[in-house]
C-alpha cells in the first residue's frame, strides 16, 4: 500500500526547522492502519520473537496491535514517573530535545528475544534507548521495525549493529 500519501507533513512543529511527519492521518484510515500492521508482521515472519517492546506514545500504536497480530506480549517503555514498579532507566537525545525512558525491571526475562517497534526512525535515540533497556534486563534485541524513517537528520551509527528495517523512507 502507498502509505506515504497518508502521512501529513507539518513544517515548524514542535519548533522551527522541524518537518513533522504526522501519522494520525494514516491511523484514522482503518484499512491503511490494518495494512501497515500486516506489513510489519510480514516483515518479521522469519524471526523468533517472544515479546514486543514499544516506546511511549506512538510506539504503543504500532507495537500493541503488532503484538496482538503475532500473539506475543507487549512491554511499554515509558517516560519517567509513569511505571509503578522498579524500573531500568536510560537518557538520550532527540531531534528536538532530550528525554529519558524507563521500563519495568521484571518486564523482560534474561534470554528473551525482543522485537522493538515504533512509528518513526529519526536520530535513532529513542530506539537505542529501548535497546539499552532491553539489554539491561538481559534480553536480546532480535529485530527492530519502524513504519518509516526520515532522512533529514543524521542517524546514530550505533543502530547499524541491530537488525532493523523500515517500511518507508521520507
Ligand atoms: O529517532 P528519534 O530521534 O529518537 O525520534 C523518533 C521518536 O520520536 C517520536 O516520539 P516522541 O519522542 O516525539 O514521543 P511521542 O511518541 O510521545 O510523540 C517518534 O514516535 C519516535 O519514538
Ligand atoms: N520529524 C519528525 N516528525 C515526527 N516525529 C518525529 N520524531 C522525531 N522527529 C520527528
Amino acid at each position: 500500500m502507498n502509505f506515504e500519501k497518508l502521512i501529513r507533513t507539518v513544517p515548524g512543529f514542535p519548533k522551527e526547522g522541524i518537518l513533522f511527519r504526522d501519522i494520525t492521518t494514516l491511523l484514522k484510515d482503518g484499512p491503511a492502519y490494518k495494512a501497515l500492521i500486516d506489513e510489519l508482521a510480514e516483515s518479521v515472519k522469519d524471526e523468533k520473537i517472544d515479546v514486543i517492546v514499544g516506546p511511549e506514545a506512538r510506539g504503543f500504536v504500532i507495537g500493541a496491535p503488532l503484538a496482538y497480530r503475532l500473539g506475543v506480549g507487549f512491554v511499554p517503555v515509558r517516560k519517567p514517573g509513569k511505571l509503578p514498579a522498579d524500573v531500568y532507566e536510560y537518557s538520550y537525545e532527540l531531534e528536538y530535545g532530550s528525554d529519558c525512558l524507563q521500563m519495568h525491571k521484571d518486564a523482560i526475562k534474561p534470554g528473551m528475544r525482543v522485537l522493538i517497534a515504533d512509528d518513526l526512525l529519526a536520530t535513532g535515540g529513542t530506539i537505542l534507548a529501548c535497546c539499552k533497556l532491553v539489554e539491561q534486563a538481559g534480553g536480546e534485541v532480535a529485530a527492530i521495525r519502524f513504519a518509516f524513517k526520515i532522512t533529514d537528520v543524521p542517524q546514530k551509527p550505533e543502530l547499524e549493529r541491530y537488525n532493523y528495517q523500515t517500511l518507508m523512507t521520507f
